[in-house]
């Protein structure tokens, strides 16, 4: 679980992230979700030790970052995993190479052992077969496979996923956000992803933050988003044609 409290960071002057509460739950897919600028970046880099706020505090399992000795923090750092928007994966390494590459620098296991490790997460996240692949030679939907077997084969404790699904076609894009979902609950791990994806929402909107001018203007889950009448919500869910004629033939009962 990781608490933010009263959370402020700003840049030159200018404050971004203006007192921000919320709890990502353990064993959940937290979603951060709001406009461009709303500041859902900087909330990440915060959590991420990125950036340090002004005033507030980030709870890991309840103690608080400022309260990390260096070892700690270096310790948190191995317990995070890290979905990037692209997948980022290395092109001149393999598939295997790829997945190795976190099991190289945090642990002091002997490669057999790592390797097996990595063949144990490949097949989770249904990649077995493709370990001498080069990321050019797979699709988008197996890139980002790779990189979320990349992400938890440390077995980390909190996975941070920045659009996971950008570049995917709708069907690709929720079979990796079921698999996200799932992940998430099999390892106990407390997930966060920025979205921009209201069919992420939809599917795998299991707490729910939603940003405005750096505000937390709205907590829920998938179920009361779309019932919610609070019009800062409804004005960003409905924002698309698509979820606006939703919205309409629900009001009309059709
Ligand atoms: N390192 C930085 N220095 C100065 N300003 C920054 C920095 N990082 C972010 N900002 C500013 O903070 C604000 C919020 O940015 P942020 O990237 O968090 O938005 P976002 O909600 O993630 O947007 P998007 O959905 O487009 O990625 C923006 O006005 C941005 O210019």
């Amino acid at each position: 679980m990781i608490k933010v409290e009263d959370l402020h960071k700003g840049f030159d002057g200018e404050e971004i992230l203006k007192g921000i509460d919320f709890t990502f739950e353990r064993s959940k897919t937290n979603l951060i979700i709001g406009q461009s600028g709303s500041g859902k970046s900087v909330l990440l880099k915060c959590m991420l030790g990125l950036f340090t706020p002004e005033k507030g505090v980030i709870k890991y399992d309840g103690k608080p970052y400022n309260q990390f000795t260096e070892d700690e923090r270096k310790d948190l750092s191995k317990q995070i995993g890290m979905v990037f928007q692209g997948g980022a994966l290395f092109d001149s390494m393999t598939v295997e190479e790829n997945v190795l590459f976190p099991l190289r620098m945090f642990t002091k296991k002997k490669k057999k052992e790592n390797l097996e490790r990595v063949r144990e997460v490949l097949e989770r996240v249904n990649l077995d077969g493709s370990e001498k692949k080069m990321p050019s030679e797979i699709s988008g939907g197996m890139q980002k496979r790779v990189s979320i077997a990349r992400a938890i084969v440390n077995r980390p404790k909190y996975l941070f996923c920045d659009e996971p699904n950008s570049g995917l076609d709708p069907k690709t894009a929720t079979v990796i956000d079921n698999l996200i979902q799932e992940i998430t609950h099999e390892y106990d791990i407390t997930t966060i992803i920025i979205t921009h994806d209201m069919n992420s929402v939809l599917e795998i909107g299991e707490n729910i933050a939603f940003l405005k001018d750096g505000v937390l203007a709205w907590k829920g889950d998938k179920s009361q988003i779309f019932k919610t009448d609070d019009e800062t919500v409804t004005d960003f869910v409905y924002s698309s044609n698509l979820f606006q004629k939703v919205r309409k033939a629900q009001q009309q009962g059709l």
